[in-house]
């Protein structure tokens, strides 16, 4: 163990939580929450994290005895060292993943895998067409003793693995809480991994019926990744050379719906709200804060900013999210008891304090990847239920779809899920990239010529606009 570390941890909780995912976002916000939780309790909950991909981030943590700092950005800067995590191991170690899961102490599996490590089609179902889920289902259908083979490979893959072995156990009920952007993000981890266990053994997708709860969140926190001078303030603060600090905002908010029936921490007391609907949170999130991000990130790049901060100040972004905020709070649900137009203005309010932050370096580049699997949520959804409405198109919305796809037509992007679709745009007119675009993210609307021409016509206009700003 690295030799400033020894000796800085004061207590080393009891595992009771097992993570999925272990990136900045995990550490910022629900070992964040649990720490803060564990601060009043008699008993704390600790948590064992394993890393949703490659093993670097759990060798980092576990040299650091599982600590790390978390530097919460705002006009200064607090550091605090974060001692929720107890353990961090790589989520490729099959028999570590399983044992963790099946502990009966194990009370709840948290989740943040990004959107794409769902493997959803367009349709929101699991993709069982991806070569990954395929070779997940023919491993766990392999049949011999789960404790000796190898890790499944998707996040759902991995899910049931470690549910199989927790019923192998005879363990008792678990709660599995979904923290990614998706909408109903509950539902959606619980028919993916319903659809996986059907796949390998209908007993277990029984079990898991009967046993799992599947908790829906909504989660906020802006989370960039940290940079090397973050390395050197969390040394500077506290003495620790911690090799994988965190930076984030002071805002944080956790809005929780579902059962925990082997129990939870006083989340609650740390901040979280626990409602019967998750809905109308979930939207207002992913449809204001999300969806501004990814506009800004598409037409923010395209005119040559590099942060949120930095494209916030550029009038025409800054005039297209005003927008794109009024598009959709048009649409927004108001039917849970803090929902109403003066929370949503409050809301708002808060995100242009936030977007302005430009002490919090987010790089329009960590957005932007992905498109495929973050627009539907942000921008599909509210385009469809304004269509649904008899509204008009929204033209901000449909400025997002034409800035991403000019984004996969003339630019480097990171979206594998893309690539054939931009293949596909490139040589393509405004009219006919605009339909191509939209028979990919939500084919039911192809047949709305509002939509097409709208998406069209924001890519004309886009390209006069940055053209005419072209020295
Ligand atoms: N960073 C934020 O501001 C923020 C805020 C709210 C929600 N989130 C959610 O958390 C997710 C992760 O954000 P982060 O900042 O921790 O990112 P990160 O890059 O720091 O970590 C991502 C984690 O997800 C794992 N992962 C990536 N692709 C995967 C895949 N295909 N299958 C399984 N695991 C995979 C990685 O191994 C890593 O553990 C986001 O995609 C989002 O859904 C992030
Ligand atoms: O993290 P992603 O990649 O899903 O999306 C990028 C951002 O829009 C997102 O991380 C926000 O910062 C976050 O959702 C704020 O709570």
């Amino acid at each position: 163990m690295i030799a400033e570390f020894v000796g800085r941890r004061s207590v080393r909780h009891p595992v009771r939580i097992v993570h999925l995912g272990l990136g900045a976002f995990h550490r910022a916000h629900q070992a964040w929450y649990t720490e803060r939780a564990n601060a009043d309790a008699v008993e704390g909950w600790g948590i064992h994290a394993f890393t949703g991909r490659s093993a670097a981030a759990a060798e980092v943590l576990s040299a650091q005895d599982d600590l790390y700092v978390l530097i919460e950005r705002g006009d200064v800067d607090t550091e605090s060292i974060i001692q929720s995590i107890s353990a961090a191991t790589d989520g490729a170690d099959g028999p570590a993943w399983r044992a963790a899961v099946a502990d009966p102490a194990v009370a709840i599996v948290t989740v943040t895998v990004t959107e794409r490590g769902y493997r959803l089609s367009t349709e929101g179902t699991l993709d069982l067409l991806d070569a990954d889920v395929q070779a997940d289902i023919a491993l766990l259908r392999g049949g011999g003793r789960p404790a000796d083979t190898a890790a499944a490979v998707t996040a759902p893959g991995r899910l049931v693995d470690g549910l199989r072995a927790r019923m192998l156990a005879g363990g008792p009920g678990i709660a599995v809480v979904s923290c990614d952007n998706l909408a109903d993000n509950g539902r959606a981890t619980r028919e993916s991994v319903l659809a996986l266990a059907s796949a390998v053994d209908r007993e277990l997708a029984d079990w898991i019926e009967r046993t799992v709860s599947f908790v829906s969140t909504m989660v906020d926190r802006i989370t960039p990744a940290a940079t090397a001078a973050d390395r050197a303030i969390a040394l500077a603060a506290t003495g620790l050379p911690d090799q994988t600090p965190v930076v984030t905002e002071p805002f944080s908010e956790w809005v929780l719906s579902g059962d925990f029936p082997s129990g939870r921490p006083a989340w609650d007391a740390a901040g979280a709200r626990f409602v019967d609907d998750i809905a109308p949170y979930e939207r207002r999130k992913l449809w204001l804060l999300n969806a501004a991000h990814s506009l800004l990130a598409y037409r923010g790049l395209a005119a040559g900013h590099g942060t949120i901060a930095g494209a916030m100040l550029d009038v025409d972004c800054r005039e297209a999210v005003e927008a794109l905020w009024e598009e959709a709070a048009e649409v927004l649900p108001l039917d849970a008891p803090e929902m109403n137009a003066a929370e949503i203005e409050a809301a708002l309010a808060a995100l242009r304090s936030r977007f302005a932050n430009a002490r919090i370096e987010h790089r329009l580049s960590q957005i932007a990847t992905d498109g495929s699997h973050k627009l539907g949520p942000r921008i599909i959804e509210p385009m469809r239920r304004r269509r649904e409405a008899g509204l008009a198109v929204g033209t901000a919305e449909a400025g997002v779809l034409a800035a991403w796809a000019t984004h996969l037509a003339d630019d480097h992007f990171a979206d594998p899920s893309a690539e054939a679709l931009a293949g596909e745009l490139r040589g393509l007119d405004a009219v006919d990239r605009a339909g191509a675009v939209i028979r990919f993210l939500a084919p039911d609307l192809a047949d709305d010529g509002s939509v097409v021409a709208a998406v069209a016509a924001q890519i004309d206009t886009q390209r006069t606009t940055l053209g005419a700003r072209r020295p």
